[in-house]
């Protein structure tokens, strides 16, 4: 994809908003930066220390709203527990807000009839996979394990503009195992390495893995591994289609971020069609 030409010259740019130093947003926030370069995508970053004042993120979000040459403004979650994440994301302009967690575009993905400038990454990767799988949603029973603001919900939003069936699956839910069987597409966004068992899985369902779970494991080189939410070995003996971890949605995630930013960049210079 040769972006400058899709953008007449014109070059977007999506700004990271860090706050504080965990280990995992610190990774995720160098592997966007480092596909934002290989694209030719400007990445500007900004990092807070834990102790930061809310206002203080709220100040660098204004900045980066009155920024022409910014088209997309990510704040990484989870933020540190004294900030308000719902103030905070309130203040991104709705025209950047590339994670699509902004309430207007949350809002507008649960109604009918309406296009919501942008669609959450990771749910928008989900569903990229299926469609490039060419899996059929239309008219199908789909089970999302997890309802977060960040994956569960909007995938599931997402399944039902697609004229899926949708049962939404929490940790209220009894008998969680009975109604993924029922599932032909499955979505796991739990955070609980292994949940999903291979009885679990109808035989032929697509199963979609987002979870990225550490686990220890003394061979490796950091001294753990990351697994999914599904126990790939079982579950890959029923499905008809199953995603890897790690190489599955979490690349997919990044490339809709990369996908929205470009969108964005285009619809500002008015060469969105
Ligand atoms: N690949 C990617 O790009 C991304 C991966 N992730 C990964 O996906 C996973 C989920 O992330 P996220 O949605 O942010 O997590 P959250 O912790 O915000 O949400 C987890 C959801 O799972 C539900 N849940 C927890 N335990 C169970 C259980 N035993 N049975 C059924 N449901 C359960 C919770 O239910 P309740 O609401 O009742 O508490 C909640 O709705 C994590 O492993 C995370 O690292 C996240 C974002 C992007
Ligand atoms: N505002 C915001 N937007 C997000 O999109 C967001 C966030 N906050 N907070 C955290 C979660 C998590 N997330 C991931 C993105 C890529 C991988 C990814 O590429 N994972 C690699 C492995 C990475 C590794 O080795 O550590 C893979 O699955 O192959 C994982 C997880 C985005 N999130």
């Amino acid at each position: 994809m040769r972006l400058k030409s899709q953008t007449n010259g014109k070059v977007p740019g999506l700004a990271v908003v860090l706050v504080g130093s965990r280990k995992d947003s610190e990774t995720y926030v160098r592997s966007k930066k480092k596909a934002c370069k290989e694209v030719g995508i400007i990445s500007l970053e900004e990092n807070l220390p834990v102790d930061s004042s809310e206002e203080e993120v709220l100040n660098i979000v204004r900045k980066f709203n009155d920024d022409p040459s910014v088209h997309g403004i990510l704040v990484q979650l989870p933020l540190p527990k004294h900030m308000n994440e719902e103030r905070v994301l309130a203040a991104i302009s709705v025209e950047k807000d590339v994670d699509g967690f902004h309430p207007l575009n949350i809002g507008k993905l649960a109604m009918q009839g309406r296009t919501p400038l942008f669609v959450p990454c990771t749910p928008r990767g989900c569903i990229e996979l299926l469609l490039r799988s060419n899996v059929e949603i239309k008219g199908k029973r789909a089970v999302v394990i997890g309802r977060s603001n960040i994956v569960g919900t909007p995938a599931a939003m997402l399944l039902q503009r697609n004229q899926a069936t949708v049962t939404v699956v929490h940790s209220y839910t009894p008998n969680p195992a009975e109604i993924t069987r029922e599932a032909d597409i499955v979505i796991a966004a739990v955070g609980v390495a292994h949940l999903v068992r291979g009885d679990w899985i109808k035989p032929g369902a697509v199963v979609i893995d987002v979870g990225i779970n550490p686990i220890e494991d003394p061979s490796a080189k950091k001294g753990y591994r990351l697994v999914g939410d599904v126990c790939f070995k079982e579950a890959a003996m029923k499905a008809s289609a199953i995603t890897p971890v790690p190489g599955g949605v979490g690349p997919m995630t990044i490339a809709m971020l990369l996908r929205n930013t470009l969108d964005s960049a285009k619809r500002a210079y008015g060469l969105l069609d």
